[in-house]
């Protein structure tokens, strides 16, 4: 790990990193907490539709209100302060900055910055996963395309856990499995905001002291989430979905390498080289015993005897046979740790993970039964959760992709529980977002993409 090095290197030679970050919420407070400790690192501005809560937000992590005073692009990269605008296309056309942080959660947007900063040659570290999981494949192959590095986000689970398969297949193992913890029941998937704290174990006064955003949270539970973050890592890594989607089997991480294995050696995946996420409770509300709810891990084979000895005699915990091993990392640190996308794209022009081919998609369904009239609202909201499905699955079935559910009026009923397909709305044709992920389905609709076995 060389990357302080060179950032401190950067910073000698009076040449740090110009950024700019979009969404100054809970994600972004964190990333703002810590860039400003990161040598080698200049926040030039932040652009957010609110700019008041933007400078409430860098005053909260603390910066003084003397340094968020830039007048310009220019001059906070003369290292006047931060310049803070309501304006991020006109961030990310400044020639002051060097990469874009989109940390929005909005899919339509999180187009039409990658999509900006292809056309200004900015790099773009994409914690807006909404958007990768919407349209990521296209997006990664314009950026490569305009010769912009587009990154997923360190901090968040996906780019850890594409860590932590290029590791295992660096090393010469084959991923059997990969994917992260989460808190999950099947009745989950019908909360909305409105009923998301209990279940997600925050007290009345630990939300009115925080930054939350109860719809964003809520998305983390209904399942969206989960399935948004193994689209992308299917996407980034090659593992591709179940055919049923994710099946959130409880386990702990001592269990990992025996559960996360193929059904037939006595595991419950359905394919080896799959995505799955694992609950911290079991299916009954009880907490699993070492459970990872804010964790990721990856399974891989030993496949000769020597391997697995090794595995014996250096005290990997297995599978029974002991061919399948298991490594995890407990926790996510979510904005505090996405200087690693920022310096690895910086400083060695490559990404902290980043869509390959088009395998993994996630379709808007149904919390309850819809009636048409009613609006979709998207991640996290009232009337859809996100599904994870395999993408020629959700492109053969016309099926909504959750990303477009948002403001969109059903023209049909959806009885609840079913995937919402595209002529169930009333879509807008001439929308960016629409059409970029039309384009997207025409582009890979000749390609032979791998079927789960
Ligand atoms: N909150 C978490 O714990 C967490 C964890 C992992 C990943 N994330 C990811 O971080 C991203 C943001 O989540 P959050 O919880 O910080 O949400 P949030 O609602 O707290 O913050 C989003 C911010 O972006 C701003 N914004 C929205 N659209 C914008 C636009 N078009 N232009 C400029 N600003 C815009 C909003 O005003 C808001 O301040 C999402 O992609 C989410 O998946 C969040
Ligand atoms: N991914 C986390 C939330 C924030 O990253 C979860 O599943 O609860």
């Amino acid at each position: 790990m060389n990357l302080h090095r060179k950032l401190q290197q950067r910073e000698a030679e009076g040449k740090p990193l110009r950024v700019g970050l979009i969404g100054a919420g809970k994600f972004g407070s964190m990333y703002l907490s810590q860039v400003r400790r990161t040598p080698g690192v200049r926040l030039v501005a932040v652009a957010d539709l609110a700019p008041p809560r933007a400078r409430a937000a860098l005053e909260k992590v603390g910066w003084e209100a003397g340094e968020l005073n830039a007048k310009s692009f220019e001059d906070g990269a003369r290292g006047g302060g931060v310049h803070l605008t309501d304006d991020a296309m006109a961030m990310i056309a400044s020639p002051h900055l060097d990469i874009v942080i989109d940390a929005t959660g909005s899919p339509a947007a999180g187009i039409a910055h990658v999509l900006a900063c292809c056309e200004h040659g900015k790099h773009i570290v994409m914690v807006n996963v909404e958007a990768d999981a919407l349209a990521g494949p296209l997006l990664a192959r314009r950026a490569e395309q305009a010769g912009i590095v587009y990154s997923l986000a360190y901090g968040d689970q996906p780019a850890l856990i594409c860590e932590m398969v290029d590791w295992a297949r660096a090393a010469g193992f084959e991923v059997v499995a990969a994917g992260k913890g989460t808190k999950y029941l099947p009745e989950y998937h019908a909360s909305t905001p409105d009923t998301v704290w209990p279940y997600y174990g925050f007290s009345p006064e630990m939300v009115a002291a925080g930054d939350f955003n109860a719809q964003m949270f809520n998305s983390f539970l209904d399942g969206t989430k989960s399935a948004i973050e193994m689209a992308a890592v299917s996407n980034a890594t090659g593992l591709l979905p179940a055919p049923q989607g994710l099946a959130f089997p409880p386990c702990g991480v001592d269990d990992l390498a025996r559960v996360l294995r193929p059904r037939e050696e006595g595991g419950m995946l359905h394919h080896r080289g799959q995505v799955e996420v694992i609950s911290s409770v079991e299916r009954d509300g009880r907490p699993v015993f070492r459970d990872l709810r804010w964790g990721v891990y990856v399974t891989f084979a030993a496949d000769s005897d020597y391997v697995r000895r090794c595995f014996k005699e250096y005290g990997l915990v297995t599978d029974p046979i002991g061919n399948t091993s298991a490594l995890y990392k407990p926790y996510h640190l979510i904005g505090l740790e996405l200087g690693i996308s920022v310096a690895s794209v910086g400083v060695r022009g490559e990404p902290t993970g980043a869509p390959i081919d088009w395998h993994g998609d996630v379709v808007a369904t149904s919390k309850r039964a819809l009636r048409a009239g009613e609006v979709l609202d998207g991640e996290g909201g009232f009337t859809v959760y996100g599904r994870l499905m395999a993408a020629r699955e959700s492109v053969a079935g016309g099926y909504l992709p959750l990303g477009l559910a948002h403001k969109v009026k059903l023209k049909a009923d959806v009885p609840a529980g079913q995937p919402v397909r595209w002529r169930d709305v009333e879509f807008d044709d001439a929308s960016q977002a629409v059409r970029f992920r039309r384009e997207m389905e025409a582009a890979w609709a000749g390609q032979a993409q791998p079927r789960a076995a």
